[in-house]
């Protein structure tokens, strides 16, 4: 759907003026983020999959409308190994204190089908628009519980244009001015939520396949905004939710998320560095978003805009890169997409899997719901992402990435690493440009699985190893 362009310009420059947004950061940024998650043998991990889903934010039971069968058909077609799993704090903690253990074992379940599918998966506290006590048709957000929404009967609106302008709503800016506490009426909101992750990361510290937890999505600061949230209230709920995670779980990531708004589109953010209490090296990572905005104005990837948004997507990688190296963690992309039918939107996918080869981060694909943004139409017809998303990845290295690229003229994908002993170096390839799986140069031997469709390669366990991977 395009969306009314002056609607969101105003609602961009409304924000940014009102933030402060800094400029464009400049200076040398890194050329690639410092750190990876690694498996439990230590291999540096490439983590590519899809965002699942979004309908956890309207369903009444806060589950994803997902099967088992759909995770196979995910596998079967693009060879992903990861999820950006939705939860919701309104199904976690459905009263005061009260965790449902319930909820929290179907999400079990649905992890256990990804687990058994070899995905790693970080769980998403998502919200979007605060909850559906504010929005009332219960529109895109659904984040929050009641009892948590205290909007002091200031008005929402029945229906926007454009869903972020809920966002603006006095209702929806009061709801979220209580729960940082701008208000000073509520200290006592932050707290649940962090405790609420602590309820989460009891259930899930021992699962195998849960890498980590992603804190907040998109925050919003409300009458907060800019570096004065994400300095503020936005790091006190971070510092508070990583002090209540790491009291049960000392070895799962935590990775935090800047402020939506201005830095989604590829401005810097003001974010702090967080600490890890844990004993060992620190577990924490970023999982920022890109939407470069000339494509949330309803702009395609074709033309002046394209040069446009890829000017923005420089300004994103320098911020992002510079903030990884704050933080000394990872860098997972949490989200990005868009139409997939509009001109340009698959070269604007491979741009970014290009560029989250290139600077080592993690990406999940907004979103795995059924529709032209995802992989599938609403009958279950695969949509052009699913070619441009099923690409040769080498899922678990065996040792420190140096380089990752895949040239899909030539089908020759590219790994370069420092070895480090950690075991071999597994490469998915895809059906269609690989049927008969790889050959691969720079290795000491390899063997092809065709029913994972995975190469797993050994080298020598130190020096510096460059793998060339083509058809066989
Ligand atoms: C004004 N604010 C706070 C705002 C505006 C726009 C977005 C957004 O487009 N986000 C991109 C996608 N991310 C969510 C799910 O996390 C999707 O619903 C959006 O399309 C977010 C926040």
């Amino acid at each position: 759907m395009r969306r009314p362009r002056l609607a969101v310009a105003g609602l961009a420059l409304a924000v940014a003026a009102a933030g402060g947004v800094a400029s464009v950061a400049r200076g040398d940024a890194p050329e690639r983020v410092p750190r990876y998650v690694t498996d439990d043998r230590g291999r540096a991990l490439t983590l590519h999959g899809f965002n699942t889903a979004s309908s956890a934010k309207s369903t009444p039971d806060a589950l994803p409308e997902l099967t088992e069968a759909d995770v196979e058909t995910e596998y079967r077609a693009m060879g992903t190994n990861f999820v950006r799993f939705l939860i919701q704090w309104r199904a976690v903690e459905p009263s005061p204190g009260v965790y449902d253990t319930k909820y929290l074992e179907k999400v079990a379940e649905r992890v256990g089908w990804y687990a058994k599918r070899g995905y790693h998966v970080m769980l998403d506290m998502h919200q979007d628009l605060w909850g559906d006590r504010v929005t009332p048709d219960g529109h895109a957000g659904n984040g929050a519980p009641g009892w948590a929404t205290h909007t002091d009967g200031l008005p929402v609106a029945r229906a926007h244009d454009t869903w972020e302008l809920y966002y603006l709503d006095p209702g929806v800016m009061r709801a979220f001015d209580h729960f940082w506490n701008t208000t000073g009426e509520h200290p006592e909101l932050m707290d649940h939520y962090a405790r609420a992750w602590r309820a989460v990361a009891e259930h899930f510290k021992d699962d195998p396949a849960v890498i980590g937890y992603d804190l907040m999505n998109e925050p919003w600061g409300g009458a907060v905004q800019g570096a004065a949230f994400e300095n503020g209230p936005l790091a006190e709920l971070y510092r508070r939710t990583i002090a209540q995670i790491r009291s049960i779980d000392q070895d799962n990531w935590i990775f935090v998320e800047p402020q939506a708004v201005g830095v989604n589109w590829g401005l810097p953010s003001g974010l702090p560095r967080f600490e890890d209490p844990r004993a060992g090296e620190p577990r924490i990572g970023l999982a920022p978003h890109i939407y470069p905005l000339p494509l949330d104005l309803g702009e395609d990837y074709v033309g002046a805009a394209r040069e446009w948004t890829d000017t923005t997507l420089g300004w994103w990688r320098s911020n992002m890169l510079r903030l990884a190296e704050r933080q000394d963690g990872p860098v997972i992309l949490g989200e990005f997409g868009l139409d997939t039918t509009r001109p340009g939107a698959v070269e604007l996918v491979e741009r970014m899997l290009e560029v989250t080869d290139e600077l080592g981060m993690g990406r999940a694909y907004w979103s795995r719901d059924p529709g032209p943004w995802g992989p599938y139409d609403g009958k279950g017809a695969p949509g052009p992402l699913v070619p441009v998303y099923a690409r040769p990845y080498p899922r678990a290295i065996g040792g420190v990435p140096r380089q990752v690229a895949y040239d899909r003229a030539s089908h020759s994908l590219t790994v370069r690493f420092d070895a480090n002993g950690t075991g071999p170096t597994e490469v998915y390839l895809p059906a269609d440009e690989f049927p008969r799986g790889g050959r691969v140069t720079g290795a000491l031997s390899s063997t092809w699985d065709p029913d994972r469709r995975i190469l797993t390669v050994t080298t020598p366990a130190s020096g510096t190893q460059t793998l060339t991977v083509t058809p066989a």
